[in-house]
């Protein structure tokens, strides 16, 4: 925000600038009679060290040895600049700007590209506020500053927005890993998993586990340029267990036309942005069979029970209610209708199976990447991995259609899966 900010006198975090007033709603009623500045300390030793309410000490790690206030406001970076990573730096920006708790300055990490004309794309975003490539037409807003360099862009940040393709967030943490310092939040947009040796990977799992920090996750249905564009529509914040910091994550992306809700099952919310894009890649076959509407419907709601049905097998903890939020049923009903795995995965369909995926990824997105197809593969390895295959139907298909062992229209072929009662 751009006012300035008092002296500095509390511990400052994202949390307490965004609500002083929040935390004592959380207080157990056994503490009220201690001084704020007690409640802290006792309050954190007793919290293990990723848990989100360390955010709160987040100020005193930026407090130097006189205990002056070297800075009280929160600093924003966002790992990404793709279509999505634009729409995310213009709603942060925006908000940024708006709120006294932090600098309005928004660092937004680029994967350096040049253009044809020759000039780095950074450059171009510095000078026109508009990503060329991946969203151009689009004021980002003027606070919002391109970075190529990974470990300078988030070197001041307390809050990191990760959003990029999911096949790049592995090598992306590895080079983070040990320059993330001092008390720092983090947020995944990026829809997809790692599958290792030992299983699934949730990403927002890879960026705790690699950089030693809490992360939470913000998924929903949200094709980017429409929200680029300022149409209304609706988000969910999965969040582990301090409300607080959840509360912090909506009011930097909420605005009147992106809505969003805080759940508290980082786990659920996640599992649907991921696996809804292997629904989209059934759906864009049926598109280019013509199979029709119902056949449509019919594979939505077949792909949402298994969204549910696997999210659940994996996270006992998943809530039912998850799949009824924006991240869950709305985000299966947007991507089957206008995303891009929908639409290449039609292409694919309409070209018999005979064009591979890159090639048509290639073609038709100007650089943008597909998460659906490397989701299909990363579902079956873990299917197969525990000996789940035949409860997934929808899922296995897809895979084994996406890597030319099935014809597309085999997307409609249950005859032989029955009704699974554990599903
Ligand atoms: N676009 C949407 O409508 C949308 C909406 C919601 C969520 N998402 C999710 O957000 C995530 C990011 O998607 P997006 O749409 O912003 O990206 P995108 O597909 O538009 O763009 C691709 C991005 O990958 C970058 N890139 C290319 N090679 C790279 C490399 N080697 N290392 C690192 N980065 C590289 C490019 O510079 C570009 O920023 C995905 O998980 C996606 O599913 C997208
Ligand atoms: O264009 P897609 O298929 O990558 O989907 C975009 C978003 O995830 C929709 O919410």
């Amino acid at each position: 925000g751009n006012r300035s900010h008092p002296t500095c006198r509390l511990s400052q975090s994202p949390i307490l600038h965004a609500n002083p007033f929040l935390i004592l709603s959380y207080l157990p009623p056994s503490l009220f009679s201690f001084s704020f500045s007690s409640f802290s300390l006792s309050y954190l030793s007793l919290d293990s060290p990723l848990s989100p309410v360390s955010a709160m000490s987040h100020a005193k790690s930026r407090e130097d040895a006189n205990g002056e206030c070297r800075d009280s406001k929160s600093r924003v970076t966002i790992v990404g600049s793709g279509s999505w990573g634009s729409v995310a730096a213009k709603l942060v920006a925006s908000n940024a700007l708006k709120l006294p708790s932090f600098h309005d300055e928004v660092r937004m990490w680029v994967f350096e590209e040049v253009l044809p004309n020759g000039e780095k794309l950074t450059d171009v975003i510095n000078k026109t506020n508009e990503n060329a490539n991946y969203l151009p037409g689009i004021k980002l807003g003027r606070n919002v500053v391109a970075d190529p360099d990974l470990e300078n862009a988030v070197k001041e940040a307390n809050m990191l927005v990760f959003v990029t393709p999911h096949q790049f967030m592995d090598g992306i943490c590895k080079k983070l890993k040990g320059k993330i310092k001092g008390e720092v939040e983090a947020i995944s947009l990026v829809k997809g998993m790692e599958v290792k040796k030992e299983g699934p990977c949730m990403i927002s799992n890879l960026i705790s586990k690699e950089l030693g920090i809490n992360c939470s996750v913000l998924m929903g249905a949200n094709i980017a340029n429409e929200i680029a564009v300022e149409k209304f529509s609706e988000a969910t914040v999965g969040y582990r267990e301090s409300r607080e910091i959840a509360d912090t994550w909506v009011q930097l992306f909420s605005t009147p036309y992106f809505m969003v809700t805080p759940v508290r099952d980082v786990e659920g919310v996640e599992l649907c942005g991921t696996l809804k894009n292997v629904v989209a890649i059934a759906a864009g076959f049926v598109d280019g069979l013509e199979m029709g509407n119902n056949t449509k419907a019919a594979i939505m709601r077949i792909g949402l029970r298994e969204m549910k049905a696997l999210s659940k097998l994996l996270f006992p903890s998943v809530k039912d209610s998850t799949f009824f939020e924006s991240c869950g049923v709305a985000d299966v009903i947007t991507t089957c209708l206008g995303g891009r795995n929908r639409r290449v995965a039609e292409a694919f369909a309409q070209s018999g199976g005979k064009r591979s995926f890159d090639e048509l990824e290639a073609e038709m997105l100007e650089g943008q990447k597909l998460q659906g197809v490397s989701t299909a593969r990363e579902v079956y390895e873990a299917l197969n991995h525990r000996g789940w295959m035949e409860m997934f139907p929808l899922f296995s298909t897809v895979h084994q259609i996406c890597i030319g062992r099935l014809k597309p229209d085999a997307i409609v072929n249950y005859r032989n899966f029955g009704p699974n009662p554990k599903l």
